[in-house]
């Protein structure tokens, strides 16, 4: 489209380009892996990584003078090298670039999992399922729930969340656990005698079960049964016969089934010491508040138990877990926990912002006491890992699918997730992309439980290659190789961008979020970028390339004035 980026300065990855653009030609190598064009930046700049091209810490680069657009080189994380395997996408292009870029970018803390006070049966577990070193947010959320706290647990996509609660709860409950806690309770040799000891929440079934396989994973194939899934859609009768016959101490579910179950007196809780909200902001949203107020009543109170009073409250620990965590988060964790504590990937702290008494809601951001709150958009910009590249193409919309497809073939992406807002036009845009020989399939709320696992096994393992979805895959989804997310519709707010962006980059790997827009539509583009802090580089496709356009830079501005 050559009229719409005449007026700019144009990059075409793969060609020559003045060496004062290092920075965004820089993004442009490390995204295409082109060793023509690395040959070019070398020589004047010595090796790039992710930090020397600012890309790390976008937020403040993005912020900072223009001048200084390449940073000195950092040393590259100790703990990750010692792994030994190589995160990248583009594992055979890579080139010594690469390496660097995808150390500098990971999130590992330089600790063992044998500082964090885990149970040495455990991190052999650990161990032998290829997890050797913690992240950030592991390293800090492992011994603050081992101490008893209830926590929020906050950290971008992708950075390791789940393992960050699952393990401190490994420790105590089952048969890895700590022989120290073997005397507490009621006691039992592989915990099952103690009942359900702790139900973790998810607000999808897919979600529900990635954590049910991550706990499956840790504890081995023979102590599996431990561990039961209690999602939606799925058999009721058969979960309670396995409840029944397996005694499990962990149970994963949506909330629509643990608390029909609860309320059927099939699944008793009141005495289950760990209460966890995975995805937390989505749990306490509109569609879940009847079946959470349930959860939250009944599971770890103990009959009879006043909930208003702090008795109550203390006979289980809540953890709370989501890369975004608005106002109402905090005010429900201050209402249902006992002084909670935020957990982030290098900090633990108190929870200062709402007093104790204000009642919980349980409605989506509900209008906080300080109507200027940024909450929404610093949460989403804590939110993205780091290694995101954003960008953003203007086309129309009949030309959406086939900007999707050239996107594709430029950036050679093997595993895309392309989303949608209307589940309508999802069986649309998979004909059009199989049709010019793309393999697709359609992801979405109204399939069957089989159909969702079955395409999304297809996805993980390379069948489709773009998976064209709505918001029910934007949470949680963890299939490490996506390495494109196209948003074929604009997400409803920087929180969404920041979800769906993440299904891409985990783990400190390479991602580029692509959101092909209309031009009347790029004001909200605009909107997100500054809301998030991240620069969202304007682009296009042409004879197999992707072409980026050099935008003026503005100042980003907080959320909240935006
Ligand atoms: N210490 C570790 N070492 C190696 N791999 C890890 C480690 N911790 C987690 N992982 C892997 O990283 C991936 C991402 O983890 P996880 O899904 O828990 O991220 P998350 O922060 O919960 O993301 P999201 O916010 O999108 O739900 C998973 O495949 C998980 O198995």
């Amino acid at each position: 489209m050559p009229t719409l980026i005449s007026s700019r300065f144009l990059l075409l990855v793969g060609e020559s380009f003045p060496i004062r653009r290092a920075w965004a030609t820089s993004r442009s190598v490390l995204l295409h892996g082109s060793v023509n064009c690395l040959s070019q930046v070398e020589p004047h700049h010595g090796s790039l990584t992710l930090s020397s091209i600012g890309v790390q810490s976008e937020t403040e680069q993005w912020n900072r003078s223009k001048s200084s657009k390449v940073k000195p080189l950092g040393s590259p994380s100790e703990a990750l090298k010692s792994k030994g395997k190589p995160l990248g996408i583009n594992k055979k292009k890579a080139f010594k670039v690469t390496e660097k870029q995808q150390i500098e970018s990971a999130p590992f803390a330089a600790k063992s999992f044998s500082e964090l006070g885990l149970p040495h049966v455990l991190i052999e577990r650990l161990e032998k399922e290829g997890f050797t070193v913690p992240t950030e947010v592991q390293s800090a959320a492992v011994p603050t729930i081992l101490k008893n706290n209830d926590v929020i647990i906050q950290s971008y996509t992708g950075s390791g969340k789940t393992l960050a609660y699952l393990l401190p709860i490994l420790a105590v409950v089952g048969p890895l656990r700590d022989k120290v806690h073997e005397g507490n309770g009621d006691g039992g040799e592989s915990g099952k005698k103690l009942g359900i000891e702790a139900v973790v929440v998810a607000p999808s079934r897919e979600l529900g079960m990635q954590i049910v396989r991550e706990f499956e994973k840790v504890l081995g194939m023979d102590n599996r049964k431990v561990v039961q899934q209690l999602v939606g859609g799925a058999n009721r009768t058969r979960q309670e016969e396995a409840l029944k016959k397996n005694k499990p101490a962990i149970v994963v579910g949506t909330p629509g089934r643990i608390a029909e179950l609860s309320a059927s007196g099939k699944l008793r809780t009141h005495g289950c010491r760990y209460l966890v909200l995975d995805e937390v902001d989505e749990l306490l949203s509109f569609n879940f508040r009847e079946d959470m107020h349930r959860i939250l009543e009944h599971v770890g109170r103990r009959s009879g138990a006043d909930p208003n009073q702090n008795s109550g409250k203390a006979e289980r620990q809540l953890v709370m877990v989501s890369a975004t965590v608005p106002f109402s988060v905090v005010r429900a964790a201050r209402s249902w926990g006992c002084d909670p504590l935020l957990v982030q990937a290098k900090k633990v702290a108190p929870l200062e912002i709402v007093s104790p008494s204000e009642p919980v809601s349980l409605s989506r951001f509900p209008p906080s006491p300080n109507p200027n709150s940024s909450m929404p958009s610093q949460a989403a910009a804590e939110s993205l890992p780091p290694a995101l590249q954003h960008y953003y193409c203007v086309t129309r919309l009949q030309h959406k699918v086939d900007t999707l497809r050239r996107c594709i073939h430029a950036l050679d992406a093997k595993f895309v997730i392309a989303f949608m807002n209307h589940t309508k036009q999802l069986k649309d845009v998979v004909f059009k992309l199989e049709a010019r020989g793309m393999k697709a399939a359609e992801l979405h709320g109204d399939l069957g439980k089989l159909a969702r696992s079955t395409t999304l096994k297809k996805f993980k393992n390379g069948e489709v290659r773009v998976l064209v979805t709505n918001e029910l895959s934007a949470r949680g989804l963890d299939v490490a190789e996506c390495d494109l997310v196209v948003n074929l519709d604009l997400p409803t707010d920087s929180i969404h961008y920041a979800h769906r962006a993440g299904r891409t980059g985990r783990l400190g790997r390479n991602g580029t979020v692509l959101t092909i827009c209309e031009e009347p539509e790029v004001f909200v583009v605009k909107k997100m970028q500054k809301q998030l802090g991240i620069p969202i580089s304007s682009c296009d496709f042409a004879e197999g390339k992707m072409l980026i356009t050099e935008e003026e830079r503005t100042p980003t501005t907080s959320g909240s004035e935006v």
